[in-house]
């Protein structure tokens, strides 16, 4: 029996960690680490990211007065944590695993340096056969800088890790192409990460304990897809639904985005998620636009840079927008912005953004 994918990145909701009372689904927990356990033992890496504090400390708390909403989710997920990872330690301490605890903000992922650092943090630990659990800090990140939620989180780990595949556990089994509630919807089995039509249909509505809902899932699938990374969202409240995704032989209902052939480089993956890090922001005209989004590998050259917002360092990542304000994509400043700014719109030769080090979204 073969496996479809030898690295993945498991992503669990919330919703699917908690009971409707708010109280964790141990059960739940039990089966989903089996499952994992199963993988790992079959030599697929693992590395999971679990939602679930906030909502498990919740449960446990008796709050004797009302809190704002940062002290709240501060409280909840310290205490929350801790119940979280004592769980999935102890049921994967019964396959003889050993599970680790990551606790990141997006403030770690800021530099290439923090990157570096974060990834290394996460090669080590697999590279010693101990199975990573990710989640994002909420009791120290600061409420601009966080993650939406922890989908974009789980899409940023599959990337850095390289990932073959990711899969999103919801309580929905997949994406569906009208409203979820609504028996006439169905599942959409399949989607090009192209193709966008089809997100009219995703709306903002998410599940009770859920922080970004549908809407986030999707573009995140999308963007991993585009990277050449599979991913999968599927209902977590399903049994079996891990192992059914990655044996060959078997087959769930779920929503898979295929994933691009080309493959972004490691460089490009890095910056393709820095858009809350940008120093600055690079104005450019039609012509450069074109330019970048032709067929051809091209870098952004000063020419087409019609004006030079912010201050930004050499190395520091830049906003490229058109002159109708849309984001057009990031990339690494070849130098500071006061000499783009006095070179803009001139044949200055060296590009601004090399293009080993520009990452366009798509129109
Ligand atoms: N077209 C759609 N298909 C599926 N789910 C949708 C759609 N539009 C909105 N949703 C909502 O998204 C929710 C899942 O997202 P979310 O609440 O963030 O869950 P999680 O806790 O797993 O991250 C579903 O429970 C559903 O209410
Ligand atoms: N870090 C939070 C995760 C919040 C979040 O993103 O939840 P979800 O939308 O259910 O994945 C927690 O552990 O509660």
């Amino acid at each position: 029996m073969s496996l479809r994918y030898k690295k993945v990145t498991v992503k669990v909701g919330s919703n699917v960690l908690t009971k409707s009372d708010g109280t964790l689904n141990v059960a739940r927990i039990a089966h989903l680490v089996d499952q994992l356990a199963w993988l790992h033992q079959k030599g697929v890496e693992v590395i999971l990211v679990s939602s679930g504090a906030v909502a498990a400390g919740r449960s446990e708390l008796k709050l004797q007065k009302k809190l704002d909403t940062v002290s709240a989710r501060q409280l909840c997920s310290a205490v929350g944590q801790v119940k979280l990872i004592n769980r999935y330690a102890d049921f994967f301490r019964e396959h003889g695993i050993v599970c680790a605890q990551v606790l990141t903000t997006k403030d770690n992922f800021a530099d290439r340096d923090h990157y570096l650092n974060m990834k290394n943090c996460i090669t080590t630990l697999l590279e010693n056969r101990v199975l990573p659990i990710v989640n994002e800090n909420d009791t120290i990140s600061v409420s601009e800088l966080m993650f939406t939620d922890n989908d974009e989180l789980s899409g940023l780990i599959a990337s850095m890790q390289n990932s073959e595949a990711l899969i999103i556990l919801s309580n929905v089994e997949g994406i569906y192409d009208g409203d979820p509630s609504l028996p006439t919807s169905n599942i959409i089995e399949e989607i090009d990460a192209k193709d966008k039509d089809w997100m009219k249909n995703v709306s903002k509505q998410k599940s009770g304990f859920g922080r970004g809902g549908m809407l986030t899932k999707s573009s995140i699938a999308r963007k991993v897809a585009k990277e050449g990374i599979e991913v999968h969202i599927a209902s977590g409240l399903k049994d079996h639904i891990l192992t059914d995704i990655l044996r060959v032989d078997r087959q769930a209902k779920h929503t898979l985005f295929k994933a691009e052939a080309r493959k972004a480089s490691n460089v490009k993956k890095w910056i393709a998620y820095s858009d809350s890090f940008a120093k600055g922001e690079l104005v450019i005209n039609q012509g450069a636009r074109d330019a970048l989004y032709s067929e051809m590998a091209t870098s952004l050259l000063l020419i087409g840079v019609v004006d030079v917002k912010g201050s930004f360092e050499k190395g520091d990542i830049v906003k490229i927008v058109d002159e109708q304000g849309n984001l057009v994509g990031w990339g690494k400043a070849q130098f500071e912005s006061e000499k783009a700014e006095t070179e803009a719109g001139t044949k200055y030769k060296k590009p601004i953004v090399h293009y080993d080090y520009l990452y366009l979204i798509e129109d």
